[in-house]
């Protein structure tokens, strides 16, 4: 019997991996989430991924073990999770009627291998008022999230356009990840 472990603390993966009716544990990763800045945002997502499942897998190494990591980028500048009202304040300012690409990497650990992928998303917000903001704000909802939003809560209001996978944004690209998983040897019911 095969088992499968998310790597996260983040209740939106948990809740995105359990729409597919899979059967797995949680065990929160506690990698360092450093960074060089000579990584691409590419190479940054996959390479926290892969330090997360690794880290789980290092510990359950007959299980199949997925680690995912977030970032916002606009205009080159890597958005990670606000530290407070100011940050989050600037950060929703700059995204504020552009265009910012979210990238999410997912790192798989099997008991053989490793498989890292990233998927990439772009995302248009409104125009947005100093008040929109500052409700937004209000509200705690930047606080754990990179670039200081959620498109699947009250951050839906912000949201103009989106060009790539829902999914991607909300932290776990998960069609890709399934087909990655059964890539890698993991048998899943469908
Ligand atoms: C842009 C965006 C990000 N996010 C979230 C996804 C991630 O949880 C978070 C980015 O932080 P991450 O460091 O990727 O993840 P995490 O610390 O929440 O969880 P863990 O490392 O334990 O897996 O931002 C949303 O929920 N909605 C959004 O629209």
């Amino acid at each position: 019997m095969q088992n499968l472990i998310l790597a996260s603390a983040s209740p939106r993966r948990k809740e995105l991996l359990q729409n597919l009716h899979l059967t797995f544990d949680i065990s929160a990763s506690d990698a360092d989430e450093s960074l060089g800045s000579f990584l691409s945002p590419a190479e940054a997502v996959m390479e926290l991924a892969s330090r997360k499942s690794l880290t789980v897998g290092a510990k359950h190494p007959d299980s199949f073990v997925i680690g995912s990591d977030t970032v916002v980028v606009h205009e080159g500048t890597i958005l990670g999770k606000p530290k407070g009202v100011s940050e989050a304040e600037s950060m929703l300012k700059r995204l504020s009627g552009n265009t910012h690409s979210v990238y999410t990497g997912v790192s798989i650990v099997s008991p053989e291998a490793e498989t890292r992928f990233f998927e990439k998303t772009d995302v248009t917000f409104w125009g947005l008022s100093d008040a929109e903001i500052d409700a937004y704000i209000k509200s705690g909802e930047p606080f754990d999230k990179a670039g200081g939003y959620g498109i699947q809560g009250f951050g839906s209001f912000l949201v103009k356009e989106i060009s790539g996978d829902y999914y991607t944004v909300v932290g776990l690209p998960v069609a890709r990840t399934v087909r990655e998983l059964k890539r890698a040897g993991f048998i899943l019911p469908f």
